[in-house]
């Protein structure tokens, strides 16, 4: 007999019930139970997936689900405040010591709020640690500590200690690692997806430590957070990892667990994962802090996810391109999610799924501009006067014209052209088609050209 059953989000397609141990797999995630009767294990499913989450824990390709006691349900004292939301911070916007202390500011300036913060590393530092890496691989083991932005960094952080008055001890340990690791890089000359993704990691690490220390010194208890050890787990596509469903358990149980015991307000590192089978670092794309905001806060079913900006929310056309751009008021998600697909910088591709899935707003809002009131994205929104609601140019696009007399009054062309693009793994962008052509738009990071028109004999 086969079956299919959700986890709290982790769906078991093919399940077999015949067998004593269960097993099912889903997403790459091979789960495995031992039942003394199929009655017995639905039974203790129903009960631990009524309001029990369960335990995930993730081993070098092992990821098991176990039942968490009832016990441990989170019980807050009636003083106590629920987490509420998750204020988001991006690089422009803890740029130095004095953003830093603007940030904290803001957060405190609401007072019934209790945020889970997730910020981005320091501005420029995630491009910094990348040239480094580059400049690593030719330049020498003895000559790492020449390279500039290496320099740029250590200087950067040091001097942030310094101005936020705080000891530079919370991040001594990262900044001999980074140059450690960097050495190791000049020793292999080579820089893998897989260490770029451990190299970028000590931008956001430092960030957080450096604002929950500042919290800790002006009284306000924090505490900070790596992603990758409190669940947040991806797939090992470094540099551009997705979030496995086994994740949104994992983050509850830990957030909430603690914020129970200590109510520290979690500081938590942005872009960053953990590989469900590799158990490395791993990055969810530039731009990646927003998708870790929306996973947090569809795991803990916050009210509201807070994206803190450089710009008064999401604009009607990019501002660098055109200085009159306004903010748009109201957005629905699949409006933000397409806008951020097609290129808009200011929104992770990938960030509105979770929001949408939880739905849960998404609150867009400058942090240089606390008062303008930013974009909200919910699910639906008036669409009666929407004519046109933002423009997104998209560089480097390639675009394929399919010209052929043989598709009239045909069936089967369109499914022969788009098998072509399964089976090469690109994924089209824009498709328009007449009974004589089709046009398509392609994202040219995902193939070789040369490779495609080899590969197109229709
Ligand atoms: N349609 C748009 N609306 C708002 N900002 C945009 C848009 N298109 C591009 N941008 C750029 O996105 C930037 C904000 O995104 P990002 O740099 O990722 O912010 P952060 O680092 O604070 O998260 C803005 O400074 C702006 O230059
Ligand atoms: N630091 C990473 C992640 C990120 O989201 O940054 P920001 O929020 O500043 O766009 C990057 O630069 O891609």
């Amino acid at each position: 007999m086969a079956a299919s059953m959700q986890f709290y989000g982790v769906k078991t397609p093919e399940l077999a019930l015949n067998s004593k141990r269960i097993e099912f797999s889903s997403k790459g995630l091979n789960f495995s139970a031992l039942v003394s009767s199929a009655r017995v294990f639905s039974r203790n499913v129903d009960r631990s997936c009524k309001n029990i989450a369960l335990r995930v824990t993730c081993e070098a390709g092992r990821v098991e689900l176990l039942e968490r006691k009832a016990s441990e349900t989170f019980k807050l004292n009636k003083t106590e405040k629920k987490l509420t939301c998750v204020m988001k911070f991006g690089g422009s916007s803890v740029a130095s010591a004095e953003r830093m202390i603007q940030v904290a500011k803001l957060i405190l300036s609401f007072p019934d709020e209790k945020p889970v913060v997730v910020l981005s590393a320091m501005a420029k530092t995630t491009n910094k640690l990348l040239m480094a890496g580059e400049k690593a691989v030719c330049c020498g083991v003895t000559n790492v500590d020449t390279i500039e932005e290496l320099s740029y960094i250590k200087e950067l952080h040091i001097r942030t200690a310094h101005e936020l008055g705080v000891e530079t001890a919370v991040i001594a340990e990262h900044l001999e690692g980074l140059e450690q690791l960097l050495k190791g890089v000049a020793m292999m000359k080579e820089l893998t997806l897989r260490s770029r993704d451990y190299l970028v990691s000590f931008g956001e690490c430092m960030s957080t430590r450096l604002f929950a220390a500042y919290l800790n010194k002006i009284g306000h208890k924090a505490r900070q957070y790596d992603a990758f050890e409190i669940g947040i787990i991806t797939t090992d596509d470094f540099t551009n990892a997705d979030i496995l469903e086994a994740t949104y358990p994992a983050v509850s149980k830990k957030l909430l667990g603690d914020w129970s015991k200590e109510n520290a307000l979690p500081v938590v590192t942005g872009f960053l994962g953990k590989g469900w089978r590799s158990c490395a670092v791993t990055t969810l794309g530039r731009g990646g802090s927003d998708l870790t905001a929306t996973t947090i806060g569809k795991a803990l079913g916050l009210r509201e996810i807070q994206v803190w900006k450089d710009v008064d929310g999401v604009l009607t056309c990019d501002p660098n391109i055109y200085c009159g751009a306004q903010p748009v008021p109201h957005l629905t998600f699949d409006e933000a999610a397409e806008l951020a697909y097609f290129g808009a910088q200011v929104l992770h591709p990938l960030s509105m799924r979770p929001a949408r899935e939880g739905n849960i707003p998404v609150r867009v809002k400058n942090s240089y501009n606390p008062t303008a009131p930013g974009t909200v994205i919910t699910r639906s929104r008036d669409m009666s006067k929407a004519v046109l609601t933002s423009i997104v140019l998209k560089r480097n696009v390639t675009m394929l014209d399919i010209t052929s007399t043989r598709m009239l009054g045909q069936y089967g062309f369109l499914a022969k052209v788009f098998s072509t693009f399964e089976k090469l793994g690109i994924s089209v962008d824009v498709v328009a088609t007449s009974e004589v052509s089709i046009s398509l738009t392609l994202d040219p990071s995902k193939f070789c050209s040369r490779e495609l028109i080899q590969h197109v004999s229709l």
